[in-house]
């Protein structure tokens, strides 16, 4: 079997006793990796002052190999705080209000997408398996490629993509879609996803799709196609079991009394929609007095990405929001709203989903929503709460036994508060059993698999191929 090699952004590096992070992404790769034996890359999470020389760090764990690159503030500044999280991921948000096309920024990205080819090049075999995680590192395989590799090369996106109208807003679209073509397989998380892709290849004829999920393009035949990612269901739903012993889940269950709990849990990202679901609680609340004092709505929002201003912004709207409607609104025996702006262990985590009746998860976009998973994992098959999640993430074309809305729209949210508070255990569980087995069956280590057999089977790379029919490549 071929070695794997991982090139992320974030690389869950074990601790000191080798354990590694318990995110259901991170265990699914590290277990392939384990399995085939391999390397995974990325950036350090260090930024080293501009005049010294990046390094690259190598540890062994097991059968894994970690190599980590840091890199400069520049490089930190340019390519991740600036390209990757205030170009690439607004616009493939829909969020072309907040992109901010600097030349500095698009340069910073490529020289550092050249940087993780340069430091990997040299440890990778000839019979390697390559799969390139996310829209920090599009360009690499096209770098990989100028620098003679002839590996399978696969690459996952794990946020949205964007229309045509959309992407084409970006001054180095081309550049960037050339960099997909040069990949032998590219995931999407949802069939939107890739007619979106499509649509961006037909448009300026940049490429065609040759049916079976096949495209050519600059010459190049590849797969893209739907590769959902998901969670570790079945220890997830074990860990909220577990978590009922924990002090905090404890502590927790002790303070809420008999009231219903509303849970939200979201990086303090603007694509999360955290502003319009308060709304849509204060709207809620408001219109129904009989749940004054009796609902909790508990907001969980790690800080996220604060080296980027319209991230440090939001840190102070949210804040305000919550504090606002719990001033209007508090009783001196109860607060409508606990906003917790820290990050909470995922033992902990399960076990809140658990408590409580409503997981409101109401992003307005996201690529799929583990969150989401999690919620329903983490339920009582006898007494199951209820999903309410936004239209507009991923996971809303898995989970059909959730209620869905448009998070824009703030009455219908709280009408599905009011309906998800109010329904009856039959419903519930009708609603629950249509996406258990669904999670169980499609767990992440599922979607690895699937992923690295569709670029297993995917035919000769490395080299240009001829689509059939075709008697020059562009
Ligand atoms: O690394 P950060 O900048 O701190 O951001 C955290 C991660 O956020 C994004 O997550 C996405 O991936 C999830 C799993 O596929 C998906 O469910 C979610 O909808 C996406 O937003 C980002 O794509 C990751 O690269 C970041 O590490
Ligand atoms: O305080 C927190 C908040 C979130 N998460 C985890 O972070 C992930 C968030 O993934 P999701 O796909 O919902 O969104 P992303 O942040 O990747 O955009 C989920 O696994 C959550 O359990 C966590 O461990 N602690």
């Amino acid at each position: 079997m071929s070695r794997l090699v991982v090139i992320s952004n974030r690389v869950p590096l074990p601790d000191k006793s080798g354990t590694a992070p318990a995110g259901g992404l991170a265990v699914a790769l590290q277990s392939a990796l384990e399995e085939r034996g391999g390397v995974w890359m990325g950036w350090s999470g260090k930024s080293i002052p501009s005049r010294e020389k990046p390094g690259l760090n190598i540890q062994e764990h097991g059968k894994i190999t970690y190599a980590l690159v840091d890199l400069s503030r520049k490089d930190v500044d340019e390519y991740y705080a600036g390209f990757a999280n205030r170009v690439l991921w607004p616009l493939c948000h829909y969020r072309l209000d907040l992109t901010e096309y600097a030349r500095k920024d698009m340069a910073g990205y490529f020289r550092v997408n050249r940087l993780f080819a340069h430091h990997l090049a040299p440890l990778i075999k000839p019979d390697d398996v390559i799969w390139v995680h996310d829209y920090h590192l599009i360009p690499l395989a096209s770098e990989l490629r100028q620098m003679g590799l002839k590996n399978r090369i696969g690459f996952f996106l794990h946020i949205p993509w964007p229309p045509a109208d959309v992407l084409f807003t970006l001054p180095v679209h081309e550049t960037i879609m050339r960099g997909l073509a040069s990949y032998d397989v590219i995931g999407f998380q949802t069939a939107h996803d890739v007619e979106n892709f499509a649509g961006c290849l037909k448009r300026e004829g940049i490429g065609r799709e040759l049916g079976d999920g096949l495209f050519e393009a600059y010459g190049h035949v590849f797969r893209a196609d739907v590769f959902p990612i998901s969670i570790d269901t079945g220890a997830f739903a074990q860990a909220a079991q577990n978590s009922q012993r924990n002090a905090m889940v404890q502590r927790m269950h002790k303070s809420l009394g008999d009231r219903d709990l509303i849970i939200g849990v979201d990086r303090l990202d603007y694509s999360k929609g955290i502003t319009n679901r308060i709304e849509a609680f204060e709207h809620f609340i408001t219109n129904n007095p009989a749940s004054q004092g009796k609902v909790t709505f508990l907001q969980i929002t790690p800080k996220s990405r604060s080296e980027v201003p319209e991230y440090e912004d939001m840190q102070r709207t949210v804040a305000e929001l919550a504090g606002r409607v719990n001033g209007a609104i508090s009783a001196v025996d109860w607060v409508p709203i606990r906003y917790v702006n820290r990050s909470i262990g995922r033992n902990v985590l399960a076990g809140l989903y658990r408590m409580a009746r409503v997981g409101l998860v109401t992003p307005l976009r996201d690529g799929m929503n583990l969150v989401a998973k999690e919620y329903v994992a983490a339920q009582r098959s006898e007494d199951p709460g209820v999903l309410i999640l936004s239209r507009f993430a991923g996971a809303a074309r898995e989970l059909d036994g959730a209620l869905l809305v448009n998070p824009y729209d703030i009455e219908a949210v709280s009408n599905a508060i009011a309906r998800a508070l109010s329904m009856p255990l039959e419903a519930r569980r009708e609603r629950w059993n249509q996406m258990m087995p669904h999670l169980l069956e499609h767990d992440v280590s599922r979607w690895c698999t699937s992923f690295l057999d569709a670029l297993a089977e995917h035919g000769e790379t490395g080299k240009p191929r001829q689509p059939a029919g075709s008697d020059q490549a562009a």
